[in-house]
């Protein structure tokens, strides 16, 4: 039977990256999706912003929405201080398999929970089931119409407090009208455009980034 992307993605993972050696792994996706295969990874070039805002933001408790092979999960757990947890909501089972694959092949699976899921659903239940309080940094790689209804959801559930970060992917390639214009215009919001390109391209995307003023 014919193999799919993500587990190309895998197998390339674990004949040339170095276990337990997340910016080997990192770097081997990278080179799989300029040379072999483009695939939807937040990528290098946006990667290297993603890197200066979670440093900069430190977080101790971190949501990604839209896990798919783990690359950003990798890049952002791998930057995280010892007690810091990572919690990635994949809807996808074949993306959440493989996902978890990549992870541990990078030796960040003690800081990651993959839940499998739609965010809809899950983010109502992140206080009760998954003991969290706040979210000091989210990062929006999922669906693009789910921004929005996302973000007020995690708002009306009291999952973000003064100063959480919200950074999200492709606000202009797929794009994200609705959450840019809400963000934009929302006085609960200061927000920051990064612009950049869309993974492994020349055209043009960018990633907002949205500090709660609660
Ligand atoms: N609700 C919920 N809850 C949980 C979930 N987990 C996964 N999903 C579904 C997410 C499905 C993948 C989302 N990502 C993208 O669609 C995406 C696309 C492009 C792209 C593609 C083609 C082009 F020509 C140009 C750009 C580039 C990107 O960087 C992207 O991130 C969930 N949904
Ligand atoms: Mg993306």
């Amino acid at each position: 039977t014919q193999s799919t992307r993500p587990q190309r993605l895998l197998g390339a993972v674990q004949k040339k990256a170095t276990r337990g050696n997340p910016r080997s792994v990192i770097q081997t996706i990278d080179q799989f999706c300029r040379q072999r295969e483009w695939a939807m990874n937040v990528g290098d070039e946006k990667g290297c912003i993603l890197d200066s805002v979670v440093t900069e933001t430190n977080p101790t408790t971190v949501l990604e929405l839209g896990t798919y092979c783990g690359y950003s999960t990798v890049r952002i757990a791998s930057l995280l201080p010892p007690q810091a947890r990572l919690i990635t909501l994949e809807f996808n089972p074949d993306f959440a398999r493989i996902a978890r694959q990549v992870i541990t092949w990078a030796g960040v699976q003690d800081k990651v929970e993959l839940v499998e899921g739609a965010s809809g659903d899950l983010i109502p239940k992140m206080k009760a089931q998954f003991g969290v309080n706040t979210f000091d940094l989210v990062f929006l790689d999922h669906w693009k119409d789910r921004y929005l209804p996302d973000t007020k959801l995690m708002e009306e559930c009291g999952l973000l407090k003064k100063g959480s970060i919200l950074l999200a992917d492709n606000v202009i390639c797929p794009g994200t009208p609705d959450y840019l214009e809400y963000v934009r215009n929302s006085p609960r919001y200061q927000s920051q455009y990064f612009k950049s390109h869309l993974e492994y391209t020349k055209v043009e995307d960018g990633l907002e980034k949205s500090v709660f003023l609660g």
